[in-house]
């Protein structure tokens, strides 16, 4: 068996990647790791300072490689940012993982995350703009997740449960 990731998570900014890994990291006893921030960490500022200070294709190359080391070197659940599929290399890298992909509709997405600054993506007109978001990205999370969880109406413990199921996983 090759070692890898036991859960990725994919999905749009707020549907509950880092809720949702941080309770399946404590229910399979494993660690818990976002690819935001390690990149965050490594560059000792926020990802709304980067898009700023460098531009988005900056950004998303440090991220291509924030995931490429992670998908090799972590063997616990890890949470990608919503945009890292857009890659077509880290696709390809999680070809065969246990990716799960949470979704969620644009009315929910409002209430959760908002007019939030620090999601740079959403700061003007955020519901256009999310469903311009995942018009372009809802092909790309399903082309890589093996299973998808909807977390509409459901706490996080819920999905939490529904991504073991999806994927046959006991906890521990
Ligand atoms: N199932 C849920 N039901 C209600 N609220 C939730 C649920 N999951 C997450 N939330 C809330 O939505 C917000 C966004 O969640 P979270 O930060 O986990 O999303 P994310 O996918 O990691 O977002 P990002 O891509 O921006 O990192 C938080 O306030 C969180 O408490
Ligand atoms: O959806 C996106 O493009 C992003 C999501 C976040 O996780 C961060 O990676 C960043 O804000 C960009
Ligand atoms: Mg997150």
């Amino acid at each position: 068996m090759t070692a890898g990731p036991l859960v990725v998570l994919v999905g749009p900014m707020g549907s509950g990647k880092s809720t949702v890994g941080a309770l399946l990291a404590e229910r399979l006893g494993v660690p818990y790791r976002d690819t935001d921030a390690d990149i965050v960490a490594a560059q000792g500022r926020e990802i709304s300072d980067i898009f700023v200070d460098e531009g988005e294709p900056y950004f998303r190359e440090l991220e291509r490689q924030a995931v490429a080391a992670a998908v090799a070197g972590h063997t616990g659940v890890l949470a990608l940012g919503g945009g890292a599929v857009l890659d077509p290399g880290t696709r390809a890298l999680l070809a065969g993982l246990p990716v799960a992909y949470l979704s969620m509709d644009v009315e929910e997405a409002v209430r959760r995350v908002g007019l939030g600054a620090a999601r740079p993506l959403l700061a003007v007109n955020p519901r256009r703009q999310w469903r311009e978001l995942m018009e372009a990205r809802r092909p790309l999370y399903t082309e890589v997740a093996r299973v998808v969880v909807a977390t509409d109406e459901r706490t996080p413990e819920e999905v939490a449960q529904a991504v073991l199921d999806a994927l046959e996983l006991k906890d521990v």
